[in-house]
């Protein structure tokens, strides 16, 4: 039996453990620690007796009256019920908070530099005391809204754990693995992968060193996979892609402690015992991850910009149709083909707020400012768009085939809701760059009545074909690191 799985660095403890997944996207799972076969009941939920002296307990996740197709639950086999704890009470929040309304809002394009890890000589910072609030909406007691957080931790949470009662997150991992112990078993989530964790699953995360990243909690649902329409039974991310973890325990008397966020603060209560004590599992309601290098990119092979919710992985719905509390949107390594076509992101604005993250690498409307680690929030209906560099290169190049995106992934949590900035997003985290309007000062103003672009000129000066061909697209296939046109 490993006894204190904190006590060790992540990938070692993964690699120890030879951690395994269950794939596929909402399965109904079932799991038992291989140390005690047969502990999952056989055709029942709760008999009389449950084998090994386990308890059964349920975690809904849904209304128990919810149609089939949005019915979640899943069925715990723990050594003591969740129940068996002290009172909560009120902890000191730090920088995570549900308040929107802590300071004015800004309508302003903002732009923050990478957000200060502490440092591993410095004072100890686990997950939990390191996550602080930027932006939001909504109010988590309506079960409407959403929040966007910041982690910056160098300590791993030792007897502690987390649940969130307010909804669920889904975990971006920017810098350093992630070792996550759930009630329903291990993940190790590297940069790269996401994972999601579900109201009210009881978690700790162990690190190694300096660790960061972005974290969006929706009070709504549950996420779900995009639905394809007439792009078929396949591609984006794709089911069999989402792993979830086996059942795996531990018995061990300690003093350990419980964090709930509930309505928007947070309690803590003490046990006498690690809530990680569930030998089987069973059901729909179970935490995943997903590697963003598997997702199946489809974009246009003809002409134009096309929107980037064709690169959604995850989104939890709104009750509108199509309309998104919050959709996880990556912009992946991809090949860029668009003929006679403005390729970066065009200018806009959009009646959704945009949050922008960069995991690493660079994006490609701004190669510059917009950094690893670092965010951005484009508001309500705020302009934006490429940089006057990226314009002028853009608009400019010659048009071949070409990679885009190669060494990077940025992500965008894009919500249907104002989201307002924080106190902290605004001002204690001191990231904000305030330079940032400038990048499109230099745009330049091309306008003249008297020239229309001549028909049959391009970029390069090349003739294109007669349409239907609408540009000029070279017949070399050119692989590039960054983005160039
Ligand atoms: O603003 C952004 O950079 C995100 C974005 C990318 C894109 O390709 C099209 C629209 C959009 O909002
Ligand atoms: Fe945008």
């Amino acid at each position: 039996m490993v006894s204190d799985a904190r006590d060790y660095r992540p990938s070692k403890m993964a690699d120890k453990l030879k951690l395994k997944y269950m794939t596929g996207f909402g399965n109904e799972f079932t799991s038992e620690d291989p140390r005690c076969a047969g502990a999952l009941p056989e055709g029942q939920n709760n008999p009389q007796k449950c084998n090994y002296g386990l308890y059964a307990e349920q975690l809904s996740g849904s209304a128990f009256t919810a149609p089939r197709d949005s019915n979640k639950r899943s069925w715990l086999y723990r050594i003591r019920p969740s129940v068996m704890h002290k009172p909560f009470e009120l902890m000191e929040p730090g920088n995570f908070t549900n308040n929107w309304t802590d300071t004015h809002p800004n309508p302003n394009q903002l732009r923050w530099k990478p957000f200060d890890i502490p440092n591993k000589n410095g004072k100890k910072v686990d997950f939990v005391e390191g996550l602080a609030t930027v932006c939001g909406a909504g109010d988590a007691r309506a079960r409407h809204g959403c929040g966007v957080h910041i982690f910056a931790c160098n300590a791993s949470m030792t007897n502690r754990c987390f649940y969130n009662s307010d909804g669920e997150m889904l975990i971006v991992p920017q810098q350093g693995p992630l070792l996550i112990t759930t009630e329903f078993g291990m993940m190790h989530v590297h940069p790269n992968e996401i994972c999601v964790i579900q109201q009210g699953v009881r978690f700790s995360v162990a690190v190694e060193g300096e660790t960061r990243g972005y974290m969006l909690e929706v009070f709504d649902g549950s996420f779900a996979l995009p639905n394809l329409g007439p792009i078929g039974a396949n591609g984006l991310a794709n089911p069999r892609d989402f792993q979830t973890p086996v059942a795996w325990y531990e018995d061990r008397e300690c003093d350990f402690t419980v964090i709930s966020k509930f309505q928007g603060c947070l309690f803590a209560a003490k046990q006498n015992h690690s809530p990680f004590d569930v030998v089987a599992w069973h059901g729909n309601f179970a935490p995943y991850k997903y590697d963003l290098s598997k997702f199946n990119t489809i974009n246009t092979v003809s002409f134009d910009h096309v929107d980037p919710s064709i690169f959604t992985v995850l989104t939890c719905q709104s009750m509108k149709p199509g309309v998104a509390i919050a959709d996880f949107v990556i912009f992946p390594p991809r090949w860029g083909v668009a003929e006679n076509t403005f390729r970066p992101p065009y200018y806009h604005r959009n009646c959704m707020s945009e949050f922008m993250g960069l995991i690493y690498g660079n994006y490609e409307a701004k190669e510059e400012g917009f950094l690893p680690g670092g965010a951005s929030l484009h508001s309500m209906m705020t302009p934006h768009g490429p940089d006057a560099e990226c314009f002028e290169k853009a608009s400019n190049a010659k048009l071949k085939p070409q990679r885009v995106a190669d060494g990077t992934m940025s992500f965008m949590f894009e919500s249907s809701l104002s989201m307002q900035v924080t106190k902290w997003g605004n001002e204690k985290c001191q990231k904000v760059d305030h330079k940032y309007y400038k990048c499109w000062e230099g745009l330049k103003k091309h306008f003249n009545p008297n020239k229309r672009k001549m028909d049959g000129e391009t970029a390069d000066g090349e003739t294109p074909k007669k349409m239907p061909s609408r540009g000029v697209v070279g017949s070399t296939v050119t692989p590039s690191k960054t983005y160039s046109f």
